[in-house]
């Protein structure tokens, strides 16, 4: 990834959510996205031309715009009507993000449009993250990426996010992937965990 004196950039179209450009690259904010967050807090994830990516909870393509800047394609999935009018404004000007207004918790119904995927992405801040993460699992190739930022607080607010974190690490593991990251993303997301995994098969 591309990084101009200590900040993440992608090289893009700007104008999306209100960031910073340096010519032609646009300054990816860790405090509006918790994969720049991650990569800031030294995540070791590269996001490589050729890739496919499945992203679950676009929301108004803050994210997935600068995802998008990177790979070669990202299946962006959002169910709320609101953000998807904003997303749609931010796939007019690139080729590349394909923008799909569906439950992710119901992914039959983009089966017939995702094809198999390098990385899937995932930040839905629902009670269900992990149930949802397993059953789009059907997505991603053997040896391909998934990234589950974990809301702790919207899975139980009761709970220590270290517990919720756990559950969801063992859940994911008995699920068929194997976990190589746990980082919390403090100081730019308050309880939110970032699990980086692998797919066996
Ligand atoms: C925290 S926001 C995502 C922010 C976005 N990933 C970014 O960084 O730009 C969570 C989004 O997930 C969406 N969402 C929640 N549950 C979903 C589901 N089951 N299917 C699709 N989208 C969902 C919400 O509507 C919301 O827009």
């Amino acid at each position: 990834m591309i990084w101009l004196d200590g900040a993440l950039v992608s090289r893009g179209e700007g104008g999306v959510y209100g960031e910073r450009t340096v010519g032609e690259y646009r300054v990816w904010d860790p405090y509006r996205s918790k994969f720049a967050a991650y990569a800031m807090l030294g995540g070791d994830f590269d996001l490589a031309p050729g890739l496919r990516v499945l992203y679950l909870g676009a929301a108004n393509g803050t994210t997935v715009s600068h995802v998008a800047d990177y790979v070669e394609v990202a299946y962006a999935v959002e169910f709320a009507p609101r953000p998807m009018q904003d997303l749609l404004e931010v796939c007019r000007p690139r080729q590349n993000i394909v923008p799909i207004m569906a439950d992710a918790g119901r992914p039959a119904a983009y089966r017939g449009i995702v094809e198999e995927v390098d990385l899937v992405y995932q930040d839905v801040a629902q009670p269900d993250q992990v149930r949802i993460a397993l059953a789009n699992l059907l997505f991603l190739r053997p040896g391909g990426t998934f990234i589950l930022m974990l809301k702790t607080r919207s899975v139980d607010i009761r709970k220590d996010p270290r517990e919720v974190a756990e559950e969801a690490v063992r859940a994911l593991e008995e699920g068929g992937l194997a976990v190589k990251d746990v980082r919390w993303l403090e100081p730019y997301h308050r309880d939110h965990a970032a699990i980086v995994c692998e797919a066996l098969k």
